[in-house]
């Protein structure tokens, strides 16, 4: 069985908005899977059906084998779950809220416990809601997730508002719970995060499901990309790297050029063309990383190869 099973899952919103097209995802069970996408891409759609916050124009869902429409009770004994924008009650204490879902999920919790894993302060947790800086709100949902030992966690960007720390702490956490046994299946847009934790992860783009696979396997299938980069003493005005064969794009930013290769055997030629016109004072090459993947699998424009990246530095596309 499955932890989450999607056939031919359609949202539209009105006759405009297909949020949602004839999406086919599994997520097998134990595996802690990254759902990725641009801002609009019907991630949170996604998780909205299978908890069933939403109803779908066509297909469907089954979430730890239960129909995501149908069964929704039996989904929502066994699964944790931290929605988008969670909402907080002002007047309870952190320390109410965790007490308040173990009752109503009739698990045997220990509201501390739980709230020391999620690291929300002991005077905090005993502070009304209402008074949370984002970062303590978002501890506190992550905690109401956990209670009752769920076989699957369904997170919500999980690392919102979180500062650097605390994004640690929930890869920390992520993980142990999915060494309990615990399916993980999160979306996020901090991709370092991501590549970091995640067996597989499914991107979407535009509603449907563009990769899902292993980060390595997202590699293979986009050609072995890899990317180097050459330290110079100076950028030569008039590099162009671009007209090399199997380079896809490239960039300079401050003394750093860098190419992106879909033949990892132009690396070597980037660097003889950059060596012509520069001094090379130290190398680097790494394979491609997920968010080199994510923009190749996300580009909205086949014609622009940045897609979406937010840097200002020159980058041109090939
Ligand atoms: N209730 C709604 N009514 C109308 N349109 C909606 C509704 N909810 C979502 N949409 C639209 O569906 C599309 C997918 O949105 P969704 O929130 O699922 O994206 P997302 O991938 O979660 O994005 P983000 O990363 O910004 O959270 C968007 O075009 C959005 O405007």
């Amino acid at each position: 069985m499955s932890a989450i099973d999607t056939h031919d899952l359609t949202k539209r919103f009105g006759d405009d908005v297909l949020a949602v097209d004839s999406l086919d995802l599994t997520v097998e069970t134990g595996e802690i899977f990254g759902f990725l996408g641009p801002n609009g891409a019907g991630k949170s759609t996604t998780i909205n059906v299978l908890l069933d916050f939403i109803r779908p124009t066509e297909g469907s869902a089954e979430v730890l084998g239960h129909d995501a429409q149908r069964e929704t009770q039996a989904i929502r004994e066994r699964v944790g779950v931290l929605p988008e924008g969670a909402t907080l009650y002002d007047r309870l204490t952190g320390r109410e809220h965790v007490a308040w879902v173990a009752e109503t999920k009739d698990a045997d919790a220990d509201p501390d416990a739980i709230l020391d894993r999620v690291g929300l302060d002991r005077q905090d947790r005993k502070r009304r809601a209402g008074g949370y800086s984002k970062g303590m709100s978002q501890r506190l949902a992550l905690g109401m997730a956990l209670v009752g030992e769920p076989d699957l966690l369904i997170l919500d960007e999980p690392s919102s508002g979180l500062d650097p720390n605390g994004i640690q702490e929930m890869r920390d956490l992520l993980r142990e719970e999915a060494e309990r046994g615990t399916t993980v299946f999160f979306s996020s847009h901090i991709l370092p995060q991501v590549e970091a934790i995640c067996d597989r992860v499914g991107i979407m783009s535009d509603g449907r499901l563009v990769a899902e696979d292993t980060i390595a396997g997202l590699r293979e299938g986009a050609g072995g990309t890899s990317q180097i980069t050459a330290t110079v003493d100076r950028v030569p005005a008039d590099l162009d790297l671009g007209a090399l064969a199997g380079v896809e794009r490239w960039s300079a930013d401050g003394n750093a050029v860098t190419a992106v290769c879909s033949d990892p055997g132009a690396k070597i030629d980037v660097l003889k063309r950059v060596d012509e016109a520069a001094t090379i004072l130290d190398i680097q090459s790494a394979e491609a990383s997920l968010e080199d993947l994510f923009n190749r699998y996300t580009d909205a424009d086949p014609g622009d190869a940045t897609g979406g990246e937010t840097d200002d530095s020159p980058e041109v596309a090939v």
